[in-house]
């Protein structure tokens, strides 16, 4: 059978002579009579051979083989003119047939005309487009005019125009990467504009070749003096991650507000085109429209740093220090409530055992209230002593971070796993439990404390128990992600401590203060920082019914309609200063959807491209 179809394909007049519907039903046959022979297979090669939509499709292949042949010509060249003509003998019947009057109106019907048109078009060769006769009487010196079509079909020009203040000219400013002008080829910056449509533009202002422009319908005609060619400038593109928010509704210096881009801190953007050192041309990914919009390029924002239209770049507060020892025991003034639960530290840190313990073989350590405690004293005194971080210390901070995508190798140590979120969203809970279930993924750090250790508290399990002088000698060597003090004892979570767990190949994950996460994303630990958002009010009012919540410094209570109203505000607050930095956004709702979520995204980040910042990745050191 193979050797007859080889043979078939090497003769094309073969093919012609006999017909591929013929060879079509011998090899079928041919089939057939395998599957007699028991064959294996052949059932699906039969099935396939006697497919209709293969007979048809060798049926159109045999055509085409006969029209290379015998190339179609045209029976009229003007096959509309004489529909035309028809139609005009029909009208003027007295008594039109039925038959007349069906024909009449199948060739007045727009899809015929235009079939029509089209046949004569092809009939005629009529391809090109007609442009206007060059005069006869050109002068030499005349200057060479490009006339240039291009058809709008409802989208933008994707170009600026500029005038020269001192000669009045119109010139091409920008054209704008993926708009119809760049996707013509034919308008490049620098162009000279003397009409568009026949209107010459001498004297006009920018706005009223704009009018032109807007109300042209169908085609606009540009007649224009080119710019001399310009040294092709090769463009490498860039990823970026803006860490501010644009609009360029706001923005008084932007040369077109309508072919400007906005974007809100932690979009990711293409820069396509910095060709302009004020502006360049990016476009919003991963759903990237064809045609790119401006953007203030970094030299640019720096430049405007001291105004308003921008939200300004993230910069560390430098007002954020360890409470001293004088605050230690200090009062943050919230009143005891008759009902409400007091409770110390270690209350709370073996109260149902949740804070630590055994399963099987495993210790969960890293789930010691003291920290979280601090944390809530030192946002108390953030929030008083915020006001006096100055404004002007972001001029050193950029709008954008160059991203890479970065597929993690399966040797790799994973990412660590950063929460953030308001206080009492939940993200303990929620980092328990996922720990708790899964010990052979999940680990937290081991914290480092002053503190002397307790009953049966051991060094390396519940903490890194160390002296004063070390810790502090630690704190000047920069060695704590994050650090406090509660109780005359400090505490904090060391790199180390992150390292030793993500060398291990477990998945670190911790819950960190926002204001921490700048000094955390470091090419070594790559974070991925997830953002535990807080459902709404009235959800948290109906799933938090009976949950309790370490209130104030030293209380744990339920959780009352205020406390609800302040998570709320204080995950708003969060996510408009540090959305920049969250990699995704998971609402805690209902716990086990949070639990399924977070797993989800945990893996996510472990095992899928990410676009990380290009830096964690260079050869420089950390
Ligand atoms: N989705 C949820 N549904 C019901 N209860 C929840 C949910 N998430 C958390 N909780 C409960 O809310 C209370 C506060 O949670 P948790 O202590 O984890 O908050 P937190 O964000 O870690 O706060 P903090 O950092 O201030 O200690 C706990 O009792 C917890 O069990």
């Amino acid at each position: 059978m193979r050797q007859r179809v080889e043979a078939e394909q090497m003769t094309d007049t073969g093919l012609c002579e006999n017909g591929l519907t013929k060879i079509l039903a011998e090899v079928v046959e041919e089939v057939r009579l395998s599957i007699d022979k028991d064959i294996n297979g052949t059932d699906l090669l039969h099935s396939l051979l006697s497919a209709p939509w293969l007979k048809s499709l060798l049926r159109v292949y045999e055509c085409l083989l006969e029209y290379r042949r015998i190339s179609p010509s045209p029976y009229l060249t003007y096959a509309s003119a004489l529909t035309q003509e028809i139609m005009g003998d029909m009208r003027s019947l007295p008594n039109p047939s039925a038959e007349a009057q069906e024909l009449y109106m199948l060739l007045k019907a727009p899809h015929c005309q235009a079939l029509l048109s089209a046949h004569d078009s092809v009939a005629q060769k009529n391809y090109g487009p007609v442009l206007p006769q060059l005069p006869d009487d050109l002068p030499e010196d005349e200057e060479a005019m490009r006339i240039v079509c291009l058809v709008k079909n409802k989208q933008p020009l994707g170009a600026t125009i500029k005038k020269d203040e001192k000669t009045g000219e119109i010139f091409i400013a920008r054209v704008i990467h993926g708009g119809l002008a760049d996707r013509s080829g034919l308008l490049y910056p620098g162009d000279k504009l003397v009409e568009v449509n026949g209107e010459p533009v001498e004297g006009l202002e920018p706005v009223q070749v704009i009018h032109i422009l807007v109300h042209s319908q169908g085609t606009i005609l540009f007649k224009l003096i080119p710019n001399s060619p310009q040294p092709a400038i090769s463009q490498s593109i860039m990823f970026v991650r803006a860490m501010v928010d644009y609009n360029p509704l706001q923005d008084p210096s932007i040369p077109c507000a309508d072919a400007g881009m906005a974007f809100s801190k932690g979009d990711l953007l293409e820069i396509v085109d910095q060709k302009d050192i004020q502006w360049w041309q990016a476009k919003q990914m991963p759903n990237a429209t064809a045609c790119a919009g401006l953007i203030p390029s970094i030299s640019h924002f720096r430049s405007k740093k001291r105004e308003f239209w921008w939200s300004q770049p993230y910069q560390a507060h430098t007002c954020i220090k360890p409470l001293s020892a004088a605050d230690v025991g200090e009062k943050d003034g919230e009143t005891i409530e008759e009902n409400c639960l007091e409770a110390d530290d270690e209350d709370l840190e073996t109260e149902d055992g949740e804070h630590g313990g055994h399963i099987e073989d495993f210790y969960i350590a890293g789930f010691r209230n003291s920290l979280r405690l601090w944390r809530r004293k030192a946002l108390i005194k953030r929030r008083q002593s915020c006001h006096s971080c100055s404004s002007n210390s972001c001029a050193s901070a950029s709008p954008y971070e160059e991203v890479i995508n970065y597929q993690r190798n399966a040797n790799e140590a994973p990412r660590l796993i950063i929460l953030t979120g308001p206080s009492g969203v939940g993200i303990n809970e929620i980092r328990r439990r996922l720990v708790k279930f899964n010990p052979n993924t999940f680990q937290a750090p081991i914290p480092y404390t002053t503190r002397p250790p307790r009953g049966t508290e051991l060094n390396g399990r519940e903490y890194h128990f160390i002296t004063k002088e070390l810790f502090e000698y630690l704190v000047v060597n920069h060695k704590f992600i994050e650090y406090g003090e509660h109780k005359g004892h400090l505490y904090g979570t060391c790199y180390d401590s992150i390292k030793d767990v993500l060398d291990s190949g477990k998945t670190c994950i911790i819950d960190l203060d926002p204001h921490c996460i700048p000094a955390a994303r470091t090419k070594i630990l790559k974070p991925y920082i997830i953002f535990v958002k807080p459902p709404s009010v009235k959800r948290m009012k109906l799933t938090r019914r009976d949950a309790k919540f370490i209130a104030g410094s030293y209380f744990k209570r339920t959780f009352r309609d205020e406390d609800f109203e302040e998570i709320e505000e204080a995950g708003k607050l969060m996510k408009a200063q540090y959305s920049q930095f969250f990699d995704c956004v998971i609402v805690n709702d209902r716990l086990q959807d949070t639990c399924r979520d977070l797993f989800a995204a945990i893996r996510h980040a472990q095992e899928e491209p990410q676009w990380i910042p290009a830096s964690w990745i260079s050869l420089d050191e950390p």
